[in-house]
């Protein structure tokens, strides 16, 4: 779908969305930066994760791309044309896509879960409007509530109807703002299932965005790493977790230990720049001999996180075998891998 701008013309060869040098201020001269500089590329058919701490810039990223909001430097290309900013358009939001925030302000709280999704398909095929409206709700397992008011459903179930609601006429693009915020585990995990079978049959590109990168490492094919509006790390889960580019994607993606070279050297590892040790790449020995001690042990049901430490520094360690190691314990390490971040 072409939504395009005056006096553009198309640019080949680019991904499906495709950032060129982003930029996007606030409060004018005192301006806060919200994101600097983001050069980037989101492939059609895949899910895309904005990740980053609080106040990253993720939400205002995922608004750019919409056309929510206008670009203070660069330009975001959908399709290879430019993404029309809110002046330039009647109602700012770009045609292929679709936005679900965090909130659910777009439903209609009093109306019922039928309502709020089909009323965002015309009237002029009446039979495609309750076949594609009942197809949706099906495919987000939520028909049973059709009947039932928003205000009466769970956040869980009320993240779904907003789902079905920004599918239901078809977006080429999804784009979530922290979907999986204030929703347990389990339905964290059948929701995102639920959203890999509609890519995977349907095509769609997702783009969403997470506090959390650990909810979003099994689910998306490609991860941007944003930092104080910086894009500092994009590729893969895996290859970003096991290779991490700098100390903070290893402490957001592992929670990792980031060790200077003198401490790395403490531990036997013997490098020329800072290391990540994730916490699953280190095992302890008892050894009442040894330097290091266990500081804290904090139960966390099939595992347990030990803070071990030598009176100058700490470490986290995952422990599989929870109750073999009790505070104040001395311990070897053992390192079992290390990441050299240069
Ligand atoms: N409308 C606005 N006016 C002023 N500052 C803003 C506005 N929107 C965002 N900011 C600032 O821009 C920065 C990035 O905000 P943004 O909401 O994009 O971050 P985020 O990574 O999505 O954060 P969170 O995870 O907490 O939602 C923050 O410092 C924020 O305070």
């Amino acid at each position: 779908m072409v939504c395009s701008v005056p006096n553009d013309t198309q640019r080949e060869g680019l991904p499906l969305i495709h950032g060129t040098n982003v930029s996007r201020f606030f409060n004018g001269k005192e301006a806060i930066v919200a994101v600097r500089g983001l050069s980037f590329g989101i492939s059609e058919g895949r899910i895309t994760a904005i990740i980053g701490e609080s106040g990253s810039g993720k939400s205002t990223m995922l608004k750019l791309i919409y056309g929510l909001l206008e670009l203070d430097h660069g330009e975001i290309r959908y399709r290879g044309w430019r993404v029309p900013n809110p002046r330039e358009k009647l109602i700012p939001g770009h045609d292929a896509m679709r936005m679900v925030s965090q909130g659910f302000d777009d439903l209609n709280t009093y109306a019922n879960v039928w309502d709020n999704v089909a009323s965002q398909l015309p009237n002029t095929d009446l039979e495609a409007k309750f076949r594609n409206t009942e197809q949706i709700l099906n495919r987000l397992r939520i028909a049973h509530l059709r009947k039932q008011r928003i205000a009466d459903l769970s956040g869980g179930e009320k993240q779904r109807v907003a789902i079905a609601r920004a599918l239901v006429n078809e977006p080429e693009v999804l784009l979530l703002d922290e979907p999986f915020n204030q929703v347990d585990a389990s339905f964290r995990e059948t929701l995102q299932a639920d959203i890999r079978n509609i890519v995977a049959d349907t095509g769609l590109t997702v783009v969403l965005v997470s506090h959390d990168p650990a909810e979003v490492l099994s689910m998306a094919d490609e991860l941007l790493v944003l930092r104080t509006g910086h894009l500092v790390a994009m590729g893969k889960p895996v290859g970003l977790y096991n290779y991490p580019p700098n100390a903070y994607t290893a402490r957001l993606l592992a929670k990792s230990n980031i060790l200077s070279k003198e401490e790395a050297f403490q531990l036997g590892i013997k490098v020329e720049s800072e290391v990540a040790l994730h916490p699953e790449w280190v095992a302890l020995r008892e050894n009442p001999d040894a330097l290091f001690k266990i500081q804290h042990v904090y139960f966390k049901g099939f595992y347990e996180e030990l803070l071990v430490g030598n009176g100058q520094f700490q470490i986290r360690v995952i422990n599989t075998a929870p109750g073999t190691f009790a505070s104040g314990i001395r311990v070897d390490i053992e390192i079992g891998r290390f990441h050299a971040l240069h």
